[in-house]
């Protein structure tokens, strides 16, 4: 018997994780939510409330920045980080957010020069929140590992050096709700990805290819943990790679943190274990920059207009 509804996502507590009892409980749920949909909330997390929010304040604070000062940190000319504007399309229907990427581990491959240094602090503030996350990472990591029937630490070894990528994404509120979705239906391409969200809410996941959607309510002090592709080819395909979306708000702006952990470059992806009669997902195995180039060869691309035109930073000229 499922112990949640089948159009809801668990809420699971890490808190006495340690404690066998409530390892077991803990691992029935995802267990159950990653079968079905490759997501699920975590709250007693261990995250500073106080780190969170001020992390939050001082994203905010940066999108609320004139164009000016927010493009000073283009991510144009082969910049890896910073600012950019994103105009990713599908079909009719286009991303309608502004985004600030931070290369966060490893650490020796920080480009500071790519990190705004405005508002004041933001940059000490996210290099707290990117090791903060790094742990909750780890553990989340252990966690699965178990879910997975695996030792602890299978996971994280299967990555080699886990990489952490910080996106925050700011979606303006958007009264053209029929052309521009937030971020339109995809699934992310690391191990696991931890979401921060706002009260606003807009964050959807599928199960059924697109045919329903349903909600991730935004739950306060709560961090969403998807499964990306690369965890997903781990499980064997067992643990789906999450299908989610994020809608744009009509009478709101919405701010969201996503923290992307992902394997070195050169991990080789292939299922971690294949049980007995089982078919390997991947046929091959090839190395996680491989698989993320395929992934991504339809990238973003750089843009200050939409499709009609209009400025994206201030619709209305
Ligand atoms: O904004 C959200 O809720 C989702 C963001 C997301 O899916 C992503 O950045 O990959
Ligand atoms: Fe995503």
């Amino acid at each position: 018997m499922a112990t949640f509804t089948d159009d809801e996502i668990p809420v699971i507590s890490l808190d006495g994780i340690e404690d066998d009892a409530h390892m077991a409980a803990v691992k029935k749920k995802i267990v159950e939510a990653c079968e079905v949909w490759g997501i699920f909330q975590v709250v007693d997390h261990g995250v500073d409330p106080k780190l969170i929010a001020d992390m939050v304040r001082l994203t905010t604070e940066f999108y609320y920045f004139p164009p000016e000062e927010k493009l000073r940190f283009d991510m144009s000319g082969g910049k890896r980080g910073g600012f950019m504007i994103s105009t990713r399309r599908q079909g009719d229907v286009e991303d309608w957010r502004e985004v600030v990427t931070f290369f966060t581990y490893p650490s020796r491959d920080r480009k500071y020069s790519e990190w705004p240094d405005k508002p004041e602090g933001w940059i000490k503030k996210t290099e707290e929140f990117s090791e903060k996350l790094m742990d909750l990472a780890s553990k989340i990591l252990e966690v699965l590992s178990e879910a997975m029937d695996m030792e602890k630490g299978a996971l994280k070894k299967a990555c080699g050096e886990l990489n952490q990528k910080i996106l925050t994404n700011f979606y303006p509120k958007c009264s053209n709700t029929d052309l521009e979705l937030g971020l339109p239906r995809h699934t992310d391409p690391g191990t696991i990805t931890i979401l921060l969200q706002d009260q606003v809410g807009g964050l959807q996941a599928t199960k059924d290819g697109a045919k329903t959607w349903i909600n991730i309510p935004p739950m306060e002090g709560a961090f969403v943990i998807n499964i990306g592709d690369h965890g997903h080819y781990l499980s064997n395909g067992r643990f789906r790679s999450a299908d989610h979306r994020a809608l744009a708000n009509p009478k709101s702006d919405r701010l969201s943190i996503a923290t992307f952990q992902y394997p070195t470059p050169e991990a080789i992806v292939y299922p971690l274990k294949v049980g007995e009669g089982e078919k390997a997902v991947i046929e091959d195995p090839i190395s996680f920059a491989e698989m993320y180039k395929k992934k991504m060869s339809n990238e973003p691309v750089l843009a200050m207009f939409n499709h009609k035109g209009q400025n994206k930073l201030n619709p209305s000229t």
